[in-house]
């Protein structure tokens, strides 16, 4: 049995969220040892249970209090609060950090010879889906009449097999829909990956380790979309320098050694440096251009 004194984070255990989940709390500081088959990974150096499952599982583990934090796609968690509010079941959860990955849209497509007009053309269809609550409030609030179809796998094959007219999917490049001869008509929901926390009450050490840790993660998110940038510029340019690097306010200005006209010139900057900006920078006389990735990062 594990330790009720330590944190559960549930996880997907094989998926779309998982190495990002995981390589995000590696990421600030949790050491953890996963074995393959195994449902329970411990941490090595922090008081952190990883719960690994199904994604469909997440939310209600989260949401019955089994787990205390859970790593989500905002499209199964919002399907399964519908699901849960329908059975009046409790259904409440803290959001506590908006995730930079597992970016999606689930979104209804049809077999590209659908004589597909606007959304009445759906009117009477049958749909299939593994999002049945989401699908559902969205005819509803659009006023089509149409009958959403449960399918836990292989959605995009249901209009061949004659199990549905239409089909409402995760789609991120489109590629699946393509290669099912299928066209994306109509959004119904956007979703990016969430962290989230059961809202009841907390051990003071569970609540202080999850304060501890957000301030990481947030260092984390922050880095990744943040560079270290560095060149050589002509010293009567500096001002049009930092008017050209993103999101700067204070470089820093160094002294290049037996040059007294040119300075070293390092920044971090919020935003990436695009290949226009450098030409512009190089054309006002700048050399060594360096744009470096930033590990980490504390305010
Ligand atoms: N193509 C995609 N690009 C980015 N994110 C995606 C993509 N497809 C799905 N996701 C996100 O990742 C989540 C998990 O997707 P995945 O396909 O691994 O789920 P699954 O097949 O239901 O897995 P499980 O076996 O855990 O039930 C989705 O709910 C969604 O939030
Ligand atoms: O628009 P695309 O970039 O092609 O991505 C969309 C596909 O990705 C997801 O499935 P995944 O590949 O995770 O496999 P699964 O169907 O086994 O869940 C989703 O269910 C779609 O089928
Ligand atoms: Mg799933």
């Amino acid at each position: 049995m594990s330790n009720s004194n330590r944190l559960r984070i549930a996880v997907q255990k094989s998926g779309r969220l998982s190495d990002d989940s995981i390589a995000l709390l590696k990421a600030i500081g949790i050491k953890l040892q996963i074995r393959d088959r195994l449902l329970i990974a411990h941490s090595t150096n922090q008081d952190i249970d990883l719960l690994r499952v199904r994604d469909d599982d997440i939310p209600g583990l989260v949401m019955d209090g089994v787990a205390d934090l859970g790593f989500i796609g905002e499209n199964e968690l919002e399907e399964k609060m519908l699901e849960r509010q329908s059975a009046n079941k409790t259904a409440s959860f803290i959001t506590l950090r908006r995730l930079d990955y597992g970016g999606c849209r689930l979104s209804i497509a049809v077999p590209n010879e659908f004589n597909y007009q606007s959304l009445a053309s759906l009117e009477g269809k049958k749909v299939a889906t593994t999002y049945p609550y989401l699908l559902e409030r969205f005819f509803k609030d659009k006023g089509i009449n149409a009958q959403a179809v449960m399918l836990t796998g292989s959605v995009e094959v249901a209009p061949r097999a004659g199990v549905a007219d239409a089909i409402c999917d995760l789609v991120s490049t489109g590629a699946t829909l393509e290669a099912n001869g299928l066209t994306e008509k109509d959004e119904v929901f956007v979703s990016k990956a969430v962290l989230i926390q059961k809202s009841g009450a907390l051990s003071e050490e569970k609540q202080a380790l999850i304060a501890r840790l957000l301030p990481r993660m947030d260092g984390v998110l922050q880095a990744k979309e943040s560079k270290y940038i560095m060149l050589h510029a002509p010293k009567e340019y500096l001002e049009q320098v930092k008017s050209l690097l993103p999101g700067v306010e204070n470089p820093t200005v160094l002294p290049l050694s037996g040059i007294d006209n040119r300075v070293a010139v390092h920044v971090v900057s919020s935003e990436t440096l695009f290949w226009e900006t450098m030409e512009k920078l190089k054309a006002i006389g700048c050399s060594s251009i360096l744009v470096l990735p930033i590990e980490k990062m504390m305010a």
